[in-house]
């Protein structure tokens, strides 16, 4: 698996995660969501560039113009509930896109809250059959939620090029994908990679928890 980590780079997209990970500033839902949109509008642009492309001619007014179009058949697929911001910046960019979801959610299973499992309930996709998968999430903890995501995923079809992106990537995140797809035809983008996590499963220093930052706690 290729890593491709934005944040080496200096740009505004540092600002947006510093944003989302700032407790004086995460709190502002509209914002946070938001900036979460914004990391995905300037994550499908970059990964825009990785694409397959061919010439094609424009009808104008005046004439004909040559433009360089990508040619692949995207579908962006996210999991609830903290994927939907994500998804929707990179449908913001790639709007001829279509669109797959799946539900998964974490859940502890000891009264210590120390071990984690998920749960996938649903799932909505078209086929995925030689399309270009980009699978959107903006935590990669445990790395469990991708895993299962891409699982369910391909019960609906084998896609021809596969594209994860996140927004904060745990180390851990990114060894246990890394493990998934040893050849380097996948690649995982992300805005930072974090060292560890805590004995609940959350990335530290991350920013806490994405769904419940972007649309309040749940029960
Ligand atoms: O890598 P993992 O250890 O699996 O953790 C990552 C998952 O955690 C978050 O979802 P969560 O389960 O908190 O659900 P939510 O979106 O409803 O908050 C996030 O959106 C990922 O899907
Ligand atoms: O740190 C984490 C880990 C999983 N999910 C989150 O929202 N945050
Ligand atoms: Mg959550």
């Amino acid at each position: 698996m290729k890593i491709i980590n934005l944040s080496e780079g200096n740009s505004l997209l540092n600002q947006y995660v510093a944003e989302l990970r700032d407790i004086h500033v995460q709190n502002d839902r509209m914002r946070f969501r938001r900036n979460i949109e914004r990391i995905g509008e300037i994550m499908a642009y970059e990964m825009s560039k990785a694409l397959t492309y061919s010439v094609k001619q424009v009808q104008t007014p005046l004439g004909t113009a040559t433009a360089s179009t990508h040619d692949d058949k995207i579908v962006i697929a996210t999991v609830f509930r903290a994927g939907l911001p994500l998804h929707t910046g990179f449908l913001n960019m790639f709007d001829h896109a279509d669109n797959a979801f799946v539900s998964a959610f974490r859940f502890y299973k000891d009264d210590e809250h120390r071990i984690v499992d998920v749960h996938i309930e649903y799932i909505a996709a078209p086929s995925l059959n030689d399309r270009t998968l980009l699978l959107v999430d903006p935590m990669l903890a445990t790395g469990e939620s991708m895993e299962l995501a891409w699982k369910a995923f391909l019960t609906k079809g084998k896609p021809a090029k596969l594209q994860m992106a996140c927004v904060i990537a745990s180390q851990q995140g990114v060894k246990h994908m890394a493990e998934l797809f040893p050849g380097d035809d996948v690649t995982l983008w992300c805005a930072a990679i974090d060292p560890v996590l805590d004995e609940h499963k959350y990335i530290v220093p991350g920013l806490g928890d994405a769904g419940d930052l972007a649309f309040g706690e749940k029960l």
